[in-house]
């Protein structure tokens, strides 16, 4: 065969780096280099298939789709050949010569990131085309592209730094062939035996013939188009391992199919962890989509909301067009009916396990929660949606616990009408929160948030039933009194006199703080601590706010109600002092002393330098004065 010359390059370092991993892994499992390459012959065969039904002029047009394999245990060779897509020299350059691509890029950057041990994790990455090089001692690519005029390319390698690549003047059948010479002590990939049983292990669902040395292996239909009652649990199983490389079973399955509106079989699996999630707005998700078993587009997003996006599967259509650009997907009536289908199956499946089984339920909860928690933002549903939220609350013995809606309503008291709920970065820290109070003293339920997303499910929520979600810090005392309480109350009334003055304390105090508060008034929901800050009526809760100011880089500190507690040891004392002396130095300094105490909790005094400075000073004053009093005695 006359050739070109052929050119040599390098690879690139992280290729090498890849490369230098891959051939010196100790890795035990390394026939899923057969799964990968499968894996790619099998892209390139949908995407040949998808060519076809379009009618675009392609060479080899009546090959047929298929995967060939031929083992030589003599030469201890092993080709895997297809009649897909193929590529070109360009395509061979940038396909091959790259890493870009999901598997290889995420494998090595949890490799640098853990230090893990590139064995354990070999297997869950698909690490693609260059996992070849587990086995090969030498591996040779030739493809011809679909394209009529492309010439046929041949890549070589032996993954050691560089590979050479040359154009070749023949024309061959479209597709792909990869020849592979085993390294030493790997000749079991050359045995026939050997590779019939890892296809049917990793690849037995390939929608197309592999046939092994003449003979066909992989029998097994496309599954989601089997009836229910013809499909064992082990296949759906098999399925979603295949599907996703997850090593774990499905957390759940669900098979469906539908006649009318429109036809669809969808297969769809909720998996047991969670995906990685470093950025929940910008993860890959969705389903593979295709239309008459013909792989239209993997991930597809237009069949499943994205706070559903750990649900991975499989949807076929008979009702859509086979030529359907990808484009046109976006905005067909058809898609948004399957789509508003399955999602209505999903969240009703959920329902049925939260309510049959809940501790499993739970399970869901805590692996998938941060990203259903998006499901604040969409509004259709939201009647399930309130039913499928958990959160922790006082009810619960610590901070792992979780209640539903429902739970909390079902044990709310006579006279209750508002679900409450406050937000902190913790339990404790929320329990230390004055705004629970007067709340805990009436034995209510408070839903605790920690994370600042909830406050955002709750707002878009606004309310389960007729009771709305009210923050503790807004929970109005005035209609909490109507609740009775296990404690009586204690409280030690004030005289005429001392109502009076208590007037005059408030206005002395606000005079001091100026514009700082809107309103410094006595409080009727404090009980251990002297004083808190409120929102002014109707604004929104303190974390929203916090989050607002986040958001608009906003460092000032927004102008609330300073409340008093006037039955508080520490209001009386001043009280008299008022009573003596009107305002003096020594209110001034302990109003200062409780605004800021009151910020400190909020999470908003940036500086404290004045606040331990006037401690000391007050600490000082009370101390001497304590000596002195002593001292007479
Ligand atoms: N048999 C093939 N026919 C046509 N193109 C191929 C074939 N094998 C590989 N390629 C091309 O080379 C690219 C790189 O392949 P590789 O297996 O390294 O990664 P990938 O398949 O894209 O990613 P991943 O392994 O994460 O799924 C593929 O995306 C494809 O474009």
């Amino acid at each position: 065969m006359s050739e070109q010359h052929s050119e040599q390059y390098e690879f690139k370092a992280e290729i090498k780096k890849l490369l230098d991993i891959i051939i010196h892994s100790l890795y035990t499992h390394k026939e899923i280099f057969l799964r990968e390459l499968i894996s790619n012959a099998s892209d390139a065969l949908d995407k040949a298939r998808f060519e076809q039904s379009r009618s675009t002029e392609m060479a080899s047009a009546d090959a047929e789709l298929a995967i060939t394999i031929t083992t030589d245990a003599e030469g201890k060779r092993l080709t895997i050949t297809d009649s897909g897509i193929g590529m070109d020299k360009d395509e061979v350059v940038d396909n091959i010569g790259t890493i870009a691509h999901s598997g290889s890029a995420e494998f090595l950057r949890k490799v640098a990131e853990d230090q893990a041990q590139p064995d354990n994790i070999i297997g869950q990455f698909g690490v693609g085309f260059y996992s070849v090089f587990m086995v090969a001692a030498e591996v040779t690519l030739t493809s011809r592209s679909h394209h009529p005029d492309a010439k046929p390319v041949r890549w070589h390698s032996d993954g050691l730094g560089s590979y050479t690549i040359e154009e070749l003047d023949e024309d061959l059948p479209r597709g792909t062939s990869i020849e592979i010479v085993l390294r030493e002590g790997e000749e079991e990939y050359a045995e026939k035996e050997r590779i019939e049983a890892i296809i049917k292990r990793h690849s037995n669902f390939i929608s197309f013939p592999i046939f092994v040395d003449g003979e066909k292996v992989n029998t097994i239909p496309a599954l989601w188009r089997e009836p229910r009652f013809n499909v064992k649990k082990e296949q759906y199983t098999e399925f979603y391992k295949f599907l996703t490389y997850d090593t774990e079973e499905p957390f759940e399955t669900l098979h469906i199919s539908v006649d009318a509106p429109v036809q669809f079989n969808a297969l769809l699996f909720i998996p047991q962890k969670s995906p990685m999630l470093f950025d929940v707005n910008n993860i890959e998700y969705g389903l593979d989509l295709y239309v008459r078993r013909v792989l239209i587009q993997r991930e597809n997003k237009e069949l499943l909301p994205q706070y559903l996006g750990f649900i991975k599967g499989v949807v076929d259509t008979e009702d859509l067009p086979l030529n359907i650009s990808r484009e046109n997907i976006q905005e067909n009536v058809l898609i948004r009916k399957i789509a508003a289908n399955i999602h209505k199956q999903i969240l009703d499946r959920l329902l049925k396990i939260a309510s049959n089984e809940p501790e499993r339920y739970e399970q869901f909860w805590r692996e998938h929660n941060k990203l259903f928690k998006l499901a604040y933002a969409q509004f259709e549903h939201q009647d399930k949606i309130k039913d499928l939220v958990r959160f922790n609350s006082s009810h619960c013995e610590d901070a792992s616990g979780l209640v539903s809606l429902q739970d909390y309503v079902e044990r709310m008291p006579e006279g209750q009408n508002e679900i409450y709920y406050i937000s902190g970065q913790s339990r404790e820290a929320i329990e230390s929160s004055p705004h629970l109070e007067i709340l805990k003293r009436k034995n209510l339920e408070v839903l605790y948030l920690f994370e600042p997303i909830d406050e955002f499910v709750l707002e878009s929520l606004r309310a389960y039933g007729e009771h709305a979600f009210v923050a503790a810090e807004h929970a109005d005392p005035a209609q909490l009194e109507a609740i009775s309480s296990d404690e009586e109350e204690s409280k030690e009334e004030l005289t005429e006199e001392e109502q009076r003055d208590i007037d005059g304390l408030l206005k002395a105090m606000q005079d001091i703080l100026g514009d700082r508060v809107t309103e410094v008034r006595s409080s009727k929901r404090l009980h251990n601590s002297p004083a808190c800050l409120v929102n002014p009526d109707g604004g929104m809760s303190s974390q929203m706010q916090k989050i607002m100011h986040l958001v608009n880089k906003d460092e000032s500190i927004p102008q609330k109600v300073l409340e008093i507690n006037p039955q508080h040891q520490l209001t009386r004392n001043l009280l008299h002092i008022y009573q003596q002396e009107g305002s003096n130095d020594f209110i001034r300094k302990t109003t200062e002393q409780l605004f800021e105490s009151a910020l400190l909790l909020e999470g908003y005094l940036n500086d404290p330098h004045a606040l331990v400075n006037r401690t000391f000073e007050l600490l000082q004053q009370s101390s001497g004065w304590y000596a002195e009093a002593h001292q007479k005695e």
